[in-house]
């Protein structure tokens, strides 16, 4: 269907009578529309627009509809979910975080109920019993992270009983851009406690002692930090070790994870330290990710660095990629405010269509220009400077900042003024939904990271529409425009009035980072550089890094689609073990007088956790395998061979090698039982890369785009 069919069939809608025990018949998609909307009037009072019908419909045929910000697309989404539930079928709403998923459930549950379908949310806090109960009804809500860590966690069942997760059928998959882009780049990792290894603090005071410059360096993108010879020969001289001994290639390792940890992550910006333990800040949200950490070497790092106790070490169980995840369901539709954009990705990545659904009122936001400074001090002098002169209007001002660092800076500035701004990011997200619900009234002046408490309506205060209503501020442009676009979409909801501006200088790190060698134009009189080029330049760099995003979110993807594919195969075997008699039936024939031996009450249960275990275990170990295969692959290339074929040459003799492995070892174990099979006792989640440092692809990608003149 497009979209002509789409008001068609809403026009029908329309004129349906609809009564109060009408029961919605999915073959007739206009009575379907008629009786949801007469169901949200009288159960939520929000009669859904003719343009809320549209959405719903596009995606109920599988598309990811967008809808401007503020158009209600929570509504639009909850009656296409009752739609497939109507269906038969099972609903995931995939939200971005906790929060969200619980408000909109708990929202639209009357609406659910109406429609006679079953609805329940997960969040990070829900306990096993009822997760389980969650999954159990016709839709649920939880963000993409709990969701695939359950898939994950269940991957570790050992028995049916404890698998929550059921099969997959619809994802409909909220701020779809975000979701299905901007998170797709880091796989969900699970990981272990395996034996506790040693990490050594007295590194992090050492590295505090070296120069930037002198004894070490850190390449242009900032994202790889590294000794020079004369770095190394202190560090040796103090140490009284050889660095690049081979047989101890352990301490090289640590002195370059203590100096990642002190020249590259900074407290506040990467992570924030809180109850004695470093917290990750999700980069593409500014929100602290409970429950994650980096892979290990460098999680120890930051912890001594931060002169905290170590935590325990581990090991990846499993891992899944967004992708891998989304591809799991065979029905996918989504809602996002910008999908346009990413449109391109999402055809490539997930084979999904956009459908733009116009707005039920036309947008009368006033988007200015860029205002362009030549230095970061300038811009932050006349951004403060404009904050005072809106606010004396008492017109509200929401200031989208890049990161958490900035934000306490900016607000530290602002209460210099005697002026009160309400700082949201990371360290206080529990409030920041009311707090952002609050920055339309008069006065507001609300600093907030990125996009914290996104989802959230801002409604205008009294009197707040004549002033122009809220006004937004980037004190940044970010790394994709489609990034800007949301932060613009706070201000102007549904034909409100409001306004919005970028605060942009020549130092900006998006500048930078991938236009380092421009020259900048020059500023007027007054300080602000009106140049053409000045804002070519910015739109420039901005094209660049998104362009160097989607090509490691290409790569990335490249090299995970053989590892995801053979998770699946191996995850298919893994339920014959769990719910047939595959384990026992292998053990029976290979060892038919030991099998003879064993109590009959007992043995299939033993033959299965046996087989369980070494495939649990020889899974870990393949990733390991791939990691390690990933990282060193590029020295191919030197070899002239492509890296890609080269790591799929090796993962897929490696891969032929893992059952049979698997195999021989479950037959040992059933031959000459180990005492006990140990099982991790504990996991956790990474949210970082399998390789914190990127990989020597992306590292030389950047190079090139940051050398690249244009
Ligand atoms: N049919 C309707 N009639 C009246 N108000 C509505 C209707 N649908 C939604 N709203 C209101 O519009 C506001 C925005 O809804 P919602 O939060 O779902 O928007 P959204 O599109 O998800 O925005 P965002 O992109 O910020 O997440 C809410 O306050 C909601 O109550």
């Amino acid at each position: 269907m497009n979209l002509s069919a789409y008001k068609k069939v809403v026009h029908a809608a329309d004129k349906r009578e609809v009564s109060p025990d009408d029961k919605p018949d999915m073959s007739d998609l206009a009575g379907f529309c008629a009786i949801a909307r007469e169901a949200a009037d009288r159960t939520l009072g929000l009669r859904p627009y003719d343009v809320q019908l549209i959405g719903t419909l596009a995606l109920l045929d599988g598309h990811v509809a967008e809808m401007v910000t503020g158009e209600g697309k929570t509504l639009s989404g909850a009656m296409a979910a009752a739609g497939y539930a109507l269906q038969g079928k099972r609903v995931h709403v995939i939200s971005v975080n906790d929060y969200l998923a619980k408000r909109d459930a708990e929202w639209m549950a009357p609406l659910y109920e109406a429609l006679g379908v079953t609805v329940g949310h997960i969040d990070q806090n829900t306990p096993h019993e009822e997760r389980r109960s969650a999954y159990a009804c016709d839709v649920l809500y939880g963000s993409v992270s709990e969701i695939g860590f359950d898939v994950l966690r269940d991957r570790l069942a050992t028995g049916p009983a404890q698998i929550i997760v059921p099969a997959p059928e619809v994802a409909l998959v909220d701020e779809a851009d975000s979701v299905l882009v901007d998170e797709a780049r880091v796989p969900l990792v699970l990981a272990g406690a395996a034996d506790p290894g040693s990490t050594i603090p007295e590194l992090a005071a050492l590295v505090r002692t070296l120069v930037r410059g002198y004894h070490y360096e850190i390449d242009e993108q900032g994202r790889n930090a590294y000794l020079t010879t004369k770095g190394a020969a202190s560090v040796e001289n103090i140490l009284g070790i050889d660095l690049y001994d081979e047989n101890e290639p352990g301490t090289l390792i640590e002195v370059n994870l203590a100096l990642h940890a002190h020249a590259l992550l900074t407290r506040d910006v990467d992570y924030i330290v809180r109850d004695g333990r470093v917290q990750l800040i999700n980069p593409s949200r500014g929100r602290v990710a409970l429950l994650q950490r980096w892979p290990d070497g460098l999680q120890a790092a930051v912890e001594a660095k931060e002169a905290l106790d170590p935590t325990e070490k581990g090991e990846i169980l499993d891992q899944i990629s967004v992708q891998g995840l989304i591809k799991r369901y065979p029905q996918v539709c989504g809602m996002t405010g910008t999908a346009v954009a990413v449109s391109e990705q999402l055809g490539e990545f997930y084979g999904l269509k956009v459908a733009v659904i116009p707005p039920n009122r036309p947008c009368v936001r006033d988007d200015f220009a860029d205002r362009i400074y030549p230095t970061g001090p300038d811009k932050i002098a006349a951004l403060v400077e404009e904050i005072q002169a809106v606010h004396e209007s008492g017109r509200p001002i929401l200031i989208g900042t890049l990161d958490v660092a900035e934000s306490e800076h900016l607000a530290h500035l602002l209460q210099r003024r005697k002026l009160e701004p309400v700082v949201l990011n990371a360290k206080n997200d529990a409030e920041e939904a009311s707090i952002i619900a609050r920055a339309g009234e008069r006065g507001a002046i609300t600093v907030s990271t990125q996009m914290a408490g996104r989802g959230t309506d801002i409604r205008l205060g009294d009197g707040v529409a004549e002033l122009g209503g809220l006004y937004v501020i980037g004190s940044g442009r970010h790394s994709s425009s489609r990034l800007d676009d949301q932060l613009r979409g706070r201000a102007g909801r549904q034909g409100d009035p409001g306004g919005s501006v970028f605060f942009v200088s020549m130092e900006d790190e998006l500048l930078t980072q991938f236009v380092p060698d421009e020259r900048p134009p020059a500023a007027d009189p007054d300080g602000l550089v009106r140049h053409r080029r000045g804002a070519y330049l910015v739109g420039h760099a901005q094209r660049v890094a998104e362009g160097v995003n989607l090509e490691i979110h290409r790569n990335t993807w490249r090299y995970t689609r053989l590892l995801e594919h053979q998770r699946e195969l191996v995850m298919e075997w893994r339920d014959k073990v769990l719910h047939g008699d595959s384990a026992s039936v292998a053990l029976s024939e290979a060892d038919p007088e030991r099998w003879a031996a064993l109590p009959e009450s007992t043995r299939d249960e033993t033959a299965r956790q046996i087989v369980l275990y070494h495939l649990d275990r020889c899974w870990t170990e393949h990733l390991a395998f791939l990691t390690d295969l990933r990282e060193g692959i590029h020295l191919r290339a030197l070899g002239r061979m492509s890296p890609l074929d080269e790591f799929h040459r090796e993962a897929v003799a490696e891969y032929k090698q893992l059952m049979a492995e698997i195999e021989r070892r479950s037959l040992d174990s059933f031959e000459a039982p180990a005492p006990e099979l140990k099982r991790p006792s504990a996991t956790w989640t990474y949210m970082i890369n399998d390789n914190p440092f990127g990989t020597e692809w992306e590292r030389a990608l950047k190079r090139v785009t940051s050398t690249s003149k244009r």
